[in-house]
């Protein structure tokens, strides 16, 4: 298989503006599958506008894009969703009040057949199917370490889990790509280790992972590569070691302290 073969997601010439702001400027990155990707950058950069121009949410001015070699529209976030980019986000989106297995199993629904008329008369190939989906759901609970509060409504859980099981939604849709918005936010120290096992473990299972995360420290021992934002231009992009020595980086983002040699 040639490299090329091998790039999960294409984007090039993201653009993006809102009234006065350019909050993305000619933006490409190309992802290798089994990659994990970081996004990073100051407040304001446009990373959350790159996730949201990718996965459908903001129509981009202008950029190509392609996903497993197939070019996709980022038009609709069902759409998206469907071709194959699951994600979490930044303020964490879970059905409060459902349970943390009906949660994954929303996420599984987008990929099963028989629709709404096997739905609404529970036909025998409806019920097989919603079994199957039930005892996945419960495999990525136990897969992302939560599996004994599959019954516990979601808001339920602690923040740590809530963000895990945002995770294992988004693994249900069996995603050609991942997208994980600043998944360590607000989390303490052991639960940052934890989490980082996890991703370890989610790349060597040979998924493909992009990531925006503001833990540094996180993003350099976990990501391929990287890619710094801006002001919503690209000002560097590459191994995490090639980035950290970056004097534009360094400027504009991780202060000298960062430098490694
Ligand atoms: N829906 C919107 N309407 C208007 N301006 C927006 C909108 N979304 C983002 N912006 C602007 O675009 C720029 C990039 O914002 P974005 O949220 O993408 O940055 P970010 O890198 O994700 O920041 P943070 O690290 O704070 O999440 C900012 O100037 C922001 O104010």
């Amino acid at each position: 298989m040639s490299t090329h073969d091998n790039i999960v997601l294409n984007v090039s010439g993201a653009s993006k503006r809102f009234g006065g702001v350019q909050a993305l400027s000619d933006v490409g990155i190309q992802i290798q599958r089994g990659q994990v990707y970081g996004l990073i950058g100051p407040n304001g950069a446009g990373k959350t506008t790159f996730f949201n121009v990718i996965t459908g949410l903001y129509t981009p001015d202008g950029g190509s894009f392609s996903l497993g070699g197939t070019p996709y529209t980022p038009q609709a976030v069902h759409q998206v969703a469907k071709a194959g980019i699951a994600r979490t986000f930044q303020n964490i989106r879970l059905f409060a009040d459902m349970t943390a297995i009906e949660n994954v199993m929303v996420g599984r629904h987008i990929r099963t057949k028989s629709g709404l008329v096997g739905a609404v008369f529970r036909t025998p190939k409806f019920k097989a199917e919603e079994a199957a989906i039930k005892a996945r759901a419960q495999e990525l609970l136990d897969y992302v370490g939560i599996g004994k509060y599959a019954d516990y409504k979601a808001r339920t859980l602690s923040y740590g889990d809530q963000r895990r099981l945002e995770i294992a939604r988004a693994l249900a849709t069996d995603p050609q790509l991942i997208a994980l918005d600043e998944p360590a936010a607000g989390m303490n120290a052991t639960e940052k280790v934890v989490l980082r096992e996890l991703i370890d473990r989610i790349r060597n299972d040979g998924r493909t992972i992009l990531l925006i995360e503001h833990d540094v420290k996180l993003v350099m021992g976990l990501c391929d590569r990287v890619t710094v934002l801006d002001y919503g231009k690209q000002i560097a992009e590459g191994t995490p070691a090639e980035v950290q020595n970056n004097e534009k980086v360094i400027e504009a983002y991780l202060g000298a302290g960062h430098k490694t040699h």
